[in-house]
């Protein structure tokens, strides 16, 4: 399939809010470039520097009306009308490509490793997951998924049920049971979130503990010992009756997807029925843990 990309040129500090931006006019995924590495962008003998060190690359698909994306974007604070951009149709594979070569093996708390599926692993003796997130969110580079890793890699999760509420590429919930837990269950309303998640619990040779589901076909009455669950704080509000019951009595709840300053929103919505710790932030974003009353 044809995809079309926006390449917006800006400064390292504005890049991720404009990336988030970008996210929210429903780009299918947003990459970083530095600019130094692109010889287009080198000024001559000479001439000013005008352009910015980074480029975020947007990535939509091919029916995408682009003129609405310019002029939602122009309408960002920190672009305005006549920011500086390029949009071009590529072919799914150039994507791919762009996308695997920024993807390295990373690790998060004291034992646990995302590795590209196609890379080395730095350390065998680690929690190794292979991932390969096809067209769905997550890598481990969001802090948001990051913050997650980090959580769990700090539980003991040996023998224990946990739910991955939005599982995307299925990163926690392979990493879950990979860090020990006993069985997972991913939900997801996208299909091929559900499809990498199975690709990728194979890959990592724990496709017979992960349960895959969209919403509808969810059975009722769900509980676990982990819940995980990586969306939006809208989302997470809004969601709050059914998310909130999902963890067993005494079991542990883990929210992200929450820019900081939305924090105390969402723990309204949980602290009546949690023991909530203190929040933890990342960058702009931050993760909410608590244990079920
Ligand atoms: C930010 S991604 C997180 C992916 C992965 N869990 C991670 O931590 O990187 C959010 C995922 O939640 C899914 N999602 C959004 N709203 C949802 C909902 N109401 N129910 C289930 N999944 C949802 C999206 O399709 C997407 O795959």
């Amino acid at each position: 399939m044809p995809w079309i990309q926006i390449k917006i040129n800006t400064s390292g500090t504005n890049a991720e809010e404009l990336a988030d931006a970008l996210v929210e006019t429903g780009a299918v995924s947003v990459t970083f470039q530095d600019t130094h590495d692109n010889p287009v962008y080198e000024p001559l003998p000479g001439e000013t520097r005008l352009w910015g060190d980074t480029d975020i690359i947007g990535l939509f698909d091919a029916e995408t009306d682009m003129s609405m994306i310019v002029s939602m974007m122009a309408a960002h604070p920190l672009l305005g009308e006549g920011f500086h951009h390029k949009i071009e149709q590529i072919e799914d594979k150039d994507w791919e490509r762009e996308w695997m070569d920024n993807f390295h093996p990373m690790r998060f708390g004291e034992r646990l490793w995302i590795c590209p599926s196609w890379r080395d692993v730095p350390d065998p003796h680690a929690v190794n997951v292979m991932l390969d997130p096809g067209l769905a969110f997550g890598t481990g580079t969001h802090p948001t998924t990051s913050l997650c890793l980090t959580w769990l890699d700090g539980l003991d999760l040996e023998g224990k049920t946990v739910i991955d509420f939005g599982c995307g590429s299925g990163i926690l919930a392979i990493a879950a049971l990979k860090l020990g837990a006993a069985k997972a269950i991913g939900i997801d309303i996208d299909p091929q979130a559900i499809q990498a998640s199975r690709d990728n619990a194979t890959r990592n040779g724990v496709a017979e503990k992960l349960e895959l589901y969209l919403p509808e076909q969810q059975p009722e009455h769900l509980q676990a010992d982990v819940v995980v669950a990586n969306i939006l704080a809208g989302p997470l509000r809004e969601l709050a009756p059914l998310i909130r019951v999902l963890p067993v009595s005494g079991g542990h709840l883990g929210l992200s997807g929450i820019l900081a300053s939305q924090a105390d929103g969402v723990c309204e919505a949980y602290a009546e029925f949690f023991e909530l710790d203190p929040v933890a932030e990342k960058e702009e974003w931050c993760r909410i843990t608590g244990k079920r009353k």
